[in-house]
């Protein structure tokens, strides 16, 4: 069975999960834009919650957006802290080198994506302890034989 948690709504209309199973729920659109090549504009949701307390929401692509015209978002994950009661925006961007956008009010433009989240308290130390990996990152495994289908100009 799928944990559920209530959070809050007010919303012109609600988010929704497409199917069972789904971890986002789509967040429409509350106003029609376009975006032009490169440009990014920040879009109303309509909607506002109230997390509760040691929840955060996220707000990320949709795939299909992004794998058919390049749209993505500036800042995703865009992060909804619990104690934020304002409209949900959404910070588009389209990276299609030559087309246009177009966005319709209703559109699904985002997902949300509700989690509980851990603070942390931090614990400053001297040194810290030892690890398998160290300081190794940033490719340091090496790259191997990618998967390089799918490149789009
Ligand atoms: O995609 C997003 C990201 C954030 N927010 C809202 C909810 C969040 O709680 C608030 C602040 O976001 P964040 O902390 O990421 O931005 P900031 O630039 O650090 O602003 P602040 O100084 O208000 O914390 O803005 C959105 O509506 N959409
Ligand atoms: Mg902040």
């Amino acid at each position: 069975m799928t944990e559920s948690v209530d959070v809050l709504i007010t919303a012109d209309r609600l988010p929704a999960y497409a199917h069972p199973g789904d971890a986002g729920a789509d967040l429409h659109a509350a106003e029609a834009v376009e975006l032009q090549p490169g440009q990014r504009a920040t879009v109303g949701t309509g909607v506002a919650i109230a997390l509760p307390d040691g929840y955060v929401a996220f707000v990320v692509p949709r795939s299909g957006l992004a794998f058919k015209h390049g749209l993505t978002i500036v800042n995703a994950p865009g992060t909804v802290d619990a104690g934020y009661r304002g409209e949900i925006k959404v910070a588009l961007l389209n990276t299609d080198a030559t087309e246009p956008y177009r966005i319709e009010a209703g559109d699904r433009i985002a997902q949300l994506v509700v989690m509980p989240v851990s603070r942390a308290r931090f614990v400053e130390v001297e040194r810290l302890p030892g690890s398998q990996r160290g300081e190794g990152g940033f490719g340091s495994t090496g790259f191997g034989e990618g998967h390089k289908s799918g490149v789009h100009a």
